[in-house]
C-alpha cells in the first residue's frame, strides 16, 4: 500500500518535473548522427528523399488554404510572404528548402548541437533562417499566434506528452494558419515496416530510432488537433520504398501519413 502510494507520488512528480514534450533519450539518439546529418546517403537519407513529397505538400497546402497573395503564385519565391515554424528542425533538412521558396523560417529543436549544425549549414548556403535551441512549450509562451504555418515533420513519433506538444504548436499558429504533420501510424503493419524492415533488416534507418509505443494513429491525432481548434483539411498515406529510397503518396495511412489541419478562428 505504502509502496504503491510512493510510486504514484513519484509518477506525479516525474510528470511535473518533465512538463515538456522532450524525451532526452531521443535527443541524445539523434545527436549521434550529427556528423552525417547532411549526407544524402547516410543515416538521415529518408529525411532527405522525403523532401520531394513534403515540400510540395506544404507549398500546395498553403496555396489551397489561401495563405498566399495571388501575385506570388508564379514567383519562384512563392512563399515569400509566409512565416513558417519548423518544430524539431534537426540540422535543417526541411527548413532550408522552405527558406529557398522565400518563406521566413524559424526552426526550433531541443538539441542545441543540431541547432548549431543547422545554423552553420544555413550560413554556408547563404540562407537566412532563425534557428533556436528551445522546446515548443517555451517558444509558444512568447510567440502566440505568430506563424502562418507550423510544421512538425517526423517529430511527433519522438515526443512524449503529445497533447502538450500539439497545444503549443497550435498556440504559435495564427487563426486560419495551417499545421502540417508527418508521422507514423500506431499499427502492427507500421511496426513491421518501419522497425522490423527499415531499421532492423535493411538498416535504412539507424536501429533504435523508433519505438512502437510512441506511434500515433491519424484518427487519434485528428482528435487531438480538434481539441486545439484545428480542423483537418487533408490526410494522406505515404509509402517508403526501402530499396529505391523513394516516397510516394497512397490512400492507406496505416504506416506513414501526412496531415494538414487549419486553426479555426476562436468563437
Ligand atoms: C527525425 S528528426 C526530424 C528532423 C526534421 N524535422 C526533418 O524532417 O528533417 C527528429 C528531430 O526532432 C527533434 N525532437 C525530438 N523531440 C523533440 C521535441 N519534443 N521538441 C523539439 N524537438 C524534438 C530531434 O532532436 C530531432 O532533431
Amino acid at each position: 500500500m505504502l509502496i504503491r502510494a510512493i510510486g504514484s507520488r513519484w509518477q506525479n512528480f516525474r510528470k511535473v518535473a518533465t512538463a515538456s514534450s522532450v524525451d532526452n533519450e531521443e535527443i541524445q539518439h539523434f545527436e549521434k548522427f550529427i556528423c552525417e546529418w547532411w549526407n544524402e546517403f547516410g543515416p538521415m537519407k529518408p529525411l532527405h528523399s522525403m523532401n520531394k513529397l513534403r515540400i510540395p505538400f506544404i507549398r500546395d497546402g498553403l496555396i489551397n488554404a489561401g495563405a498566399l497573395n495571388h501575385d506570388d503564385i508564379n514567383n519562384p519565391k512563392i512563399l515569400k510572404n509566409v512565416s513558417i515554424l519548423d518544430v524539431g528542425c534537426g540540422g535543417g533538412i526541411l527548413s532550408e528548402p522552405l527558406a529557398r521558396l522565400g518563406s521566413n523560417v524559424t526552426g526550433i529543436d531541443a538539441s542545441t548541437n543540431l541547432v548549431h549544425l543547422a545554423q552553420v549549414h544555413a550560413k554556408r548556403n547563404s540562407l537566412e533562417i532563425n534557428y533556436l535551441a528551445t522546446s515548443i512549450e517555451e517558444h509558444s509562451s512568447k510567440n502566440v499566434e505568430k506563424y502562418d504555418a507550423v510544421v512538425a515533420s517526423e517529430v511527433l513519433e519522438h515526443v512524449v506528452e503529445k497533447e502538450k506538444f500539439l497545444e503549443a504548436c497550435a498556440k504559435c499558429l495564427k487563426p486560419m494558419g495551417s499545421i502540417f504533420i508527418t508521422s507514423i501510424s500506431k499499427t502492427l503493419l507500421a511496426n513491421f515496416a518501419v522497425i522490423f524492415l527499415a531499421e532492423n533488416t535493411f538498416q535504412q534507418l539507424p536501429k533504435g530510432t523508433h519505438q512502437f509505443e510512441k506511434f500515433i494513429e491519424p484518427s487519434e491525432l485528428q482528435k487531438m488537433l480538434e481539441d486545439q481548434n484545428c480542423r483537418t483539411k487533408l490526410v494522406h498515406g505515404i509509402v517508403y520504398n526501402v530499396f529505391t529510397n523513394n516516397w510516394h503518396w497512397c490512400r492507406d495511412t496505416s504506416v506513414n501519413f501526412a496531415i494538414q489541419a487549419v486553426k479555426l478562428k476562436s468563437k
